[in-house]
């Protein structure tokens, strides 16, 4: 299950050789979460061959990153083929970044400062998904996508539609990062169950913002007050602006979201290399709800997602949070779909 791989993580040696051979594409990786994503993707034995593209500094990063001893390899690229690229004299350009990528991790876009939603995000980062995804669906068409590029509820949408109007959209391969969620939920119940977060997996449900994230509390068995229910439920709804206030303007949550993402995607190659039971949270297209979209956990294989699985039972307290989310959730996939329709 998601919680026990992230122990096996933390204690393993970074030495082991790669099983299998996979290319990562981190498409932001000289931004606040591409910088420690590329480098945890550098670390792990998964990975084969990592390419970092940002629209500035990869050359930089790259270079950095790739006198880490392991045995994969490191290759940066910019926009412009002829712009300059790591190694030197290798090929650039966003086509060199993806072609025979397995995996796509993209956290390219702004992140919130306070004051801010993610809903606010919509119009600088909608622009640079379809971009970079109209992109994947040209050099890598084949390849899993994992969106963290925010907002995910709008963005996962564009991709997919993008995608479906470049004739290679499968539900299998695009989605959406929640796994900050879950880790948020894990340690904040850890913290009131006084158990390790390590031992936990709390399942998270619906969206990435707001009152579209659900954690299924009362599935921990954690003795809760009312109050206490509410304190949790909302502090893990909200963690990401935490971190918004906390960082005071420099940004929102990167290194938690960088160990988040490197979770997921190393959990997406531990699959395709054939191991069973990985099973994670996914924003994905689903027909669990009303949602086209809906984050829960999902049963990862060869090709991506195996099998959208269901979330249990909900309590009268998380009922009522689900009735507000999923209109809400509606809209902004709907924000999504209408933006790559135009
Ligand atoms: N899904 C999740 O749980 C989370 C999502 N996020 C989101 O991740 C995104 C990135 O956040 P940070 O890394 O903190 O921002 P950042 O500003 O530090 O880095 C973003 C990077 O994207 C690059 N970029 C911009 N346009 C690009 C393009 N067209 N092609 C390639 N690269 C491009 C920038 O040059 C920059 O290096 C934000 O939208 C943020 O809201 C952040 C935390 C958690
Ligand atoms: O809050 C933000 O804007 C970044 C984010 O998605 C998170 O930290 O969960």
């Amino acid at each position: 299950m998601f919680s026990s791989k992230l122990p096996a993580m933390a204690s393993r040696s970074f030495t082991s050789s790669a099983a299998n051979s996979a290319k990562v594409a981190v498409l932001g990786a000289a931004g606040g979460i591409g910088q420690p994503l590329s480098l945890l993707c550098k670390l792990s034995p998964y990975v084969t061959e990592l390419s970092c593209y940002d629209v500035v500094g990869t050359p930089g990063v790259a270079a950095d990153i790739s006198h880490v001893p392991t045995a994969s390899k490191t290759q940066g690229s910019l926009p412009d083929p002829d712009a300059g690229a790591w190694p030197t004299g290798s090929e650039g350009g966003l086509k060199a970044a993806l072609t025979g990528a397995d995996v796509v991790v993209i956290p390219a876009g702004v992140p919130r400062k306070p004051g801010m939603t993610r809903d606010d995000l919509f119009n600088t980062n909608a622009s640079i998904v379809q971009t970079l995804v109209e992109g994947c669906a040209e050099h890598c068409p084949n390849a899993v996508l994992a969106i963290i590029s925010n907002p995910v509820n709008s963005t996962v949408p564009i991709a997919a539609e993008v995608l479906k109007a470049k004739g290679v959209f499968d539900p299998k391969k695009v989605c959406g990062v929640t796994t900050l969620d879950v880790c948020r939920a894990n340690t904040f119940m850890g913290e009131h169950m006084g158990k390790d977060p390590k031992d936990l997996d709390v399942t998270v449900i619906g969206g990435h913002a707001g009152i579209t994230i659900l954690p299924l509390l009362s599935q921990t068995g954690a003795t809760m007050t009312d109050e206490e229910r509410e304190a949790l439920t909302v502090r893990i709804q909200f963690g990401g602006d935490e971190v918004v206030q906390a960082k005071a303007g420099a940004g929102s949550a990167t290194l938690s979201m960088a160990y988040a993402g490197y979770v997921f995607t190393e959990n997406v190659l531990k699959a395709m290399a054939g191991e069973k039971d990985i099973v994670m949270p996914a924003y994905v297209q689903s027909d669990l709800t009303d949602a086209e979209f809906f984050a829960s956990p999902c049963r990862f294989g060869k090709d991506g997602v195996e099998e959208v699985l269901g979330f249990g039972e909900l309590t009268e307290y998380e009922q009522g949070w689900f009735d507000k989310m999923i209109p809400e959730l509606k809209a902004q996939i709907q924000k999504g779909k209408d933006f790559a329709a135009n």
